[in-house]
């Protein structure tokens, strides 16, 4: 396909009409990555190819990618050590002779990746190293910036290859953090349907059921993700994947992110490369249920059954900086509307961490 076909797909000549865009090809399963060069036959993606990963993830998985394709396709690797508008600008310049791209990694080299083949109009196909957040899929990139955050309209992966055995053998937090990720969606939908009540915000009932029957499968099959179990895996993988389609039919990150995302987002500036991402929205995720006055305790439980934390101390992180990022959420994203945006004062954040050390 030619980049000015792409370019004519992505601008829909219709004001009103709605514009999803899926992944093609999606493998998940057991030594999947060796399929990899018949997804490139398929999918007819070209002769070259930029694989974008991270020193762990190339190690991980990046390596046999490369070996997998050497032989038929001109490939070369571009590695990044964070996400940050000038590693994009990086990654594009060493894309820019490629026909297509390869991200390989956790979340940061996928949406790397995903950006740098939008702006390029090139595809990208998407290599998870661990079941760590569900930007896997989803058509959104998660982009820090000076003092926040923004999610950037992208492009979904053409192929989705995620080999379980892979997988199943990172670091056990990751996959906790990748459930957490997907149990913080219980909060994201209340934050948006609040919105939707008190702003008049366009709601998506099919994203919203999506999204939310991916956390309550996840919950309901806890008992199998265990470390080192590639059933397990595969059951995160697979909620992952349906996260991030439900946030391509929202045309958000909405149904994946709300307040429980901003305060994560306020930690990232506030105490960066302690917690993973996951674990923060999980954590987030408590404290804005027990805000909607739900059922923060199930939630809380929840997490603790897939081993993910939930009180700052075993993020590793002092409860003050948690208060201070409750505080600074709704300085995040301000266009994005939470139980956060209300007006919560500082007494009232230093209960609700508090309230986290509960029995
Ligand atoms: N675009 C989207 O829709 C979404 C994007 N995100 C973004 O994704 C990022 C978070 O993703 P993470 O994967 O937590 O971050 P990450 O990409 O920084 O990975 C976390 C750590 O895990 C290591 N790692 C990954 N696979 C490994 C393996 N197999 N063995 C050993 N180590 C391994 C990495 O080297 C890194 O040190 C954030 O930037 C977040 O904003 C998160 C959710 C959705
Ligand atoms: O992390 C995400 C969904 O899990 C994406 O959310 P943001 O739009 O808040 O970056
Ligand atoms: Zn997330």
């Amino acid at each position: 396909m030619s980049a000015e076909g792409i370019k004519v797909l992505k601008k829909p000549q219709f004001d009103k009409s709605k514009w999803l865009q899926m992944p093609r090809d999606v493998i998940i399963g057991h030594d999947s990555i060796e399929q990899i060069p018949k997804v490139c036959e398929d999918l007819r993606t070209g002769n070259s190819a930029l694989i974008i990963s991270g020193r762990n993830t190339m190690k991980a998985a990046g390596g046999r990618v490369l070996d997998l394709l050497e032989d038929k396709y001109d490939v070369s690797v571009f590695t990044i050590d964070s996400i940050s508008e000038q590693s994009i600008a990086d990654a594009e310049d060493a894309a820019s002779g490629s026909d297509f791209l390869i991200g390989v990694g956790g979340g940061k080299p996928i949406d790397v990746a995903k950006i740098a083949s939008y702006n390029l109009n090139r595809h990208f196909i998407s290599v998870p190293t661990a079941a760590s957040h569900d930007g896997i899929a989803s058509s959104r990139a998660s982009v820090p910036i000076e003092g926040g955050r923004v999610s950037l309209d992208a492009h979904p992966p053409i192929a989705i290859v995620a080999d379980t055995a892979i997988v199943s053998k990172a670091p056990h937090r990751l996959t906790a953090s990748g459930c957490a990720d997907v149990i913080s969606n219980y909060t994201a939908i209340l934050d948006w349907e609040l919105a939707h009540r008190l702003r008049g915000e366009v709601i998506s009932e099919y994203a919203i059921a999506l999204s939310k029957m991916t956390a309550e499968i996840l919950v309901k099959n806890a008992n199998v993700i265990k470390p080192g179990s590639e059933e397990g895996a595969w059951m995160v993988l697979k909620a992952l994947f349906s996260s991030g389609i439900a946030m391509s039919i929202g045309g958000s990150s909405r149904p994946a992110s709300g307040g429980e995302h901003k305060f994560s987002h306020a930690l990232d500036i506030l105490s960066p490369d302690t917690g993973l991402h996951g674990e923060q929205c999980g954590i987030g995720s408590i404290m804005t249920m027990y805000l909607h006055g739900g059922d923060w305790r199930w939630i809380r439980n929840s997490l603790r059954a897939i081993g993910a934390p939930v009180t700052p101390k075993e993020l590793g992180i002092d409860d003050e900086v948690a208060v201070e990022a409750l505080m600074m959420a709704r300085t995040i994203r301000p266009e994005r509307f939470t139980v956060l945006d209300m007006g919560l004062e500082r007494d009232c954040a230093v209960k609700l961490v508090k309230m986290l050390y509960k029995d």
